[in-house]
């Protein structure tokens, strides 16, 4: 299970969780502006925008996850098994495979309305990476600083949804995900009133009643209406230590512990990392299951005008501070 979400302050951050049973290699990657972005079906990217975001690294190409690029515009891969069906080749569109798809949009594209145009003209096509890394079925969310979209490509071809949430999880289709939020419009984060009978004492014997029903478990369709609850509530002041702090906690709410989802026998679901990029300024916060400090990398320290890849390994070991002996 995975869960991606924006939130606005004065910038813009955009980010994911991402929950599986093992890691395909994680690393920070930086593709600069010039690193020559070779496509299967299509013309070779020689200049693009700079990408920062969490990839594997396999023949000197970067398969990524989820990145934003230098322009503010953000785009993150989650499983969509069952329900992603990509095409076969066409002649009369741009073929694009879909680990192609994150480098072939945040290469040439600075807004969620651009991206709309690429779409247009683009097939999503089911060529693998290679033998050790076929295709996976995944749906993506797309955003920048004043929209988010989520785009499927399911049996009867692509479909291209506004997302008013900002929100991302797995299964089903997000169509279905969105629909279920009608069934939770009586949740607040205020103390309710008693509208079940007037004839009945009823008391708010806790904080939180508002918040009753809000579904606790781990499946998409929870986590969906769990971390649109937080995102829709969250408050924090404009600063970046206060806002990425709050994303954190944003996505907090549908982390998974080692232990709760096992998915084969003694193989458990975790999430592995979390992210958050402040899309505006180009910096990679993120935490990894075993290490609750934010550590970061930041884009415009690096030459983006270069041709190689720029790549940092995630900090993995816990770091404790001791605030007292030495
Ligand atoms: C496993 C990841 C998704 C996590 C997720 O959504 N979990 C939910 C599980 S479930 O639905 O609830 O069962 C996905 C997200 C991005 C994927 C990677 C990226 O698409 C980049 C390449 C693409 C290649 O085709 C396959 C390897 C790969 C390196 C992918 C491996 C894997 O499928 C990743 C890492």
């Amino acid at each position: 299970m995975c869960t991606a979400a924006t939130y606005k302050t004065k910038d813009f951050y955009f980010g994911r969780t991402l929950d599986y049973e093992f890691s395909y290699g994680d690393e920070i990657i930086i593709t600069p502006r010039n690193y020559p972005f070779v496509f299967r079906h299509t013309k070779t990217l020689e200049n693009h925008y700079a990408l920062i975001g969490m990839a594997c690294c396999a023949d000197n190409y970067p398969l990524y996850y989820d990145a934003i690029n230098e322009k503010g515009l953000g785009m993150a891969g989650l499983n969509f098994v069952g329900n992603a069906h990509y095409q076969p080749l066409s002649d009369s569109e741009e073929n694009i495979a879909s680990f192609e798809f994150i480098p072939w949009i945040l290469g040439q594209c600075a807004t969620v309305k651009e991206v709309r145009s690429f779409l247009g003209r683009m097939n999503l096509c089911d060529t693998p990476f290679s033998d050790q890394f076929p295709s996976s079925s995944l749906h993506w969310l797309i955003a920048d600083r004043s929209e988010s979209i989520t785009v499927e490509c399911v049996a009867d071809g692509m479909k291209i949804y506004d997302n008013p949430v900002g929100v991302l999880t797995n299964n089903p289709p997000f169509d279905l995900q969105l629909f279920q939020l009608n069934n939770y419009m009586q949740l607040s984060a205020k103390s309710p009133e008693n509208h079940f009978s007037d004839k009945l004492n009823l008391n708010t014997y806790s904080r939180g009643m508002g918040a009753l029903g809000l579904p606790g478990d781990l499946s998409s369709q929870s986590r969906f209406i769990r971390v649109a609850f937080t995102k829709m509530h969250a408050i924090s002041d404009e600063s970046e230590a206060s806002s990425v702090s709050q994303f954190f906690h944003i996505l907090g709410s549908v982390e998974q512990s080692r232990g709760c989802c096992e998915v084969a026998e003694g193989k458990y679901e975790i999430t592995i990392y979390t992210s958050c990029c402040n899309a505006d300024k180009g910096i990679y916060y993120y935490t990894t299951y075993d290490n609750h400090q934010i550590s970061a990398v930041d884009m415009h320290k690096e030459n983006l005008e270069a041709k190689e890849l720029i790549r940092y390994s995630p900090i993995k070991e816990e770091q404790i501070y001791f605030q007292n002996g030495k």
